[in-house]
């Protein structure tokens, strides 16, 4: 390990969300010398604020709604929600209580060093870092600046809600306690996914969207599939809503849609996501601060010298998609050969029952591309193995081809265990594999995947 004069590295690494701290990490055990700064926990949102918490809580509430299933198939149960074990267990094994100790030691014994603090960009080879205590460092930087900043919650500016003690999915992680009544602004990845489980420990939750259905990005069959199953699971969803202003009082929060309300003990805002360009002080480097991302080229780089990973090059909020960038930008940095970025094959799941998992184009985005578009779809729950599983088998597959080139260049895997499904699809997708080679392929029975060759099949 090279031992440097302090206030010098060859890597700085600002943010060490899961992107940041891979490359971080690699580029220490690569024989650089590396700091990497953070302003609160090492790891990011991903492990403290985002998918492990969450997905913890889904696992959980997914229990409870097979326990709920077995009356209909296998005999008699009484299931009753304790939330106290899943938030112990997002405290304990998640979290270590909001401590990233154990991930600071992870990364120190690569040979990087830690900075805690706030990290502005002062030009393309220093960095300024500012600790709690004002403590300031200043960075020269021989070799590489890798941003991985992240992002914060985007709050809308709805008349009243400013001072209001709204959640974030900060705050909802960290609850020792439910609420009776929630009601969720936002109803993208992360309001269903906390809808849906905070709806099976008991609590009245009422979803207000803007777009007219819910998991608007995605394809239109999901979102609207996904709104009958939380119907029928006693959640409201309001799509299509304007919020016109938000009053909080002793009884909790009242939300003015214009010719109705919706009222709920708390509010919990899930309405997207913001960059902080400005505050990282990107202008040093000659970037727009006012951009809503960094924008990267092939090879993330953002400047000379300067590269960025994570969600916030708007390229895929996801924890796979910032592993996934760090990975070139190591190669990229060491000099090594490598294949450039391809967002092609994007996959996302959204982790409710049914899952969401889709890979690549939705048929909207294809057709925008001058895509000349085929689709096929099926119904899960007709398959025979939706057939035999019964209760909670609502989903579908559908597949999105560029007929002239006879490939898929999209696909959703909605249904139990939709993600694991997906995988298939983002092999075919990412493989550019012949949808003519997909359909005389032989499918096991009865798998929910054998449902792919039902919407090959349909495709027209
Ligand atoms: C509720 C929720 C659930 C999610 N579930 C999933 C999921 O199931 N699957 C999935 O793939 N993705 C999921 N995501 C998204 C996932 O968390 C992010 O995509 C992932 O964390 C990658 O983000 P990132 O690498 O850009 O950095 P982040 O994880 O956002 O980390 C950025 C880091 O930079 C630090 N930082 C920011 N500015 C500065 C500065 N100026 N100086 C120093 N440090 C700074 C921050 O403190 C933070 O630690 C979820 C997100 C949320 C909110
Ligand atoms: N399972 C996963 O992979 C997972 C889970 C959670 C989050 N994430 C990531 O985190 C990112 C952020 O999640 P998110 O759900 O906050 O963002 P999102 O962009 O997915 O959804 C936000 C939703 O809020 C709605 N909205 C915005 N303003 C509104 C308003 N004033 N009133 C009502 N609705 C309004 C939008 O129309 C949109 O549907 C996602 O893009 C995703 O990449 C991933």
């Amino acid at each position: 390990m090279t031992t440097e004069p302090a206030g010098q590295a060859d890597v700085v690494v600002i943010g060490m969300g899961p992107g940041g701290e891979h490359a971080a990490s690699r580029l220490a055990e690569a024989g650089l010398s590396v700091v990497g700064v953070d302003r609160r926990l090492v790891g990011g949102e991903c492990p403290y604020y985002g998918c492990v918490p969450t997905k913890m809580m889904v696992r959980a509430a997914g229990l409870l709604a097979e326990g709920g299933r077995v009356p209909q198939l296998a005999g008699s149960s009484t299931v009753r929600g304790d939330w106290s074990l899943v938030a112990g267990r997002i405290r304990q094994q998640a979290t270590d209580n909001w401590d990233d100790k154990v991930a600071v030691d992870r990364f120190t014994s690569t040979g990087g060093r830690f900075l805690r603090g706030e990290a502005t960009l002062t030009g393309a080879d220093e960095v300024l870092v500012t600790g709690a205590d004002g403590t300031e460092h200043r960075l020269t930087v021989r070799k590489a600046i890798v941003i991985n900043a992240g992002t914060e919650p985007a709050v809308p500016p709805i008349p009243g809600l400013a001072g209001t003690p709204y959640w974030t999915n900060r705050d909802a992680v960290r609850l020792e306690e439910l609420p009776g009544s929630l009601a969720i602004l936002g109803g993208g990845a992360i309001g269903v996914e906390f809808a849906q489980v905070f709806a099976r420990f008991g609590v009245a939750v009422t979803v207000v969207e803007a777009q007219p259905r819910l998991l608007a990005l995605e394809e239109p069959e999901a979102g609207e599939l996904l709104a009958e199953v939380f119907e029928s699971e006693g959640i409201t969803v309001c799509a299509g809503a304007k919020v016109a202003g938000i009053e909080h009082g002793d009884e909790g929060f009242t939300l003015d849609l214009g010719g109705s309300t919706v009222s709920a003990e708390k509010l919990l805002v899930a309405t997207g996501r913001r960059t902080e360009l400005a505050k990282l002080g990107v202008g040093a480097i000659g970037v727009d601060e006012k951009a809503r991302f960094l924008e990267v080229d092939e090879r993330l780089r953002v400047t000379d010298g300067v590269w960025a990973v994570g969600d916030i090059t708007g390229k895929g909020a996801f924890t796979h998609t910032s592993m996934y960038q760090a990975d070139v930008v190591i190669a990229d940095i060491l000099g090594r050969d490598g294949p450039p970025a391809d967002y092609r094959a994007m996959p996302r799941v959204t982790f409710t029952d049914p899952e969401v998992g889709a890979v690549g184009l939705t048929e909207a985005q294809a057709r925008e591309r001058g895509i000349s578009v085929r689709t096929g779809r099926t119904d899960l729950a007709a398959s025979s193995r939706g057939w035999i599983h019964g209760a909670g088998n609502e989903g579908l597959i559908k597949v999105v081809e560029d007929a002239e080139r006879g490939v898929l260049v999209g696909a959703t895997a909605m249904g139990p265990e939709g993600g694991e499904i997906l995988g298939a699809l983002a092999v075919a997708v990412h493989g550019e594999v012949p949808t003519s080679r997909l359909r005389s392929m032989i499918y096991a029975y009865p798998t929910f995947h054998r449902a792919i060759s039902s919407a090959l099949a349909d495709l027209s």
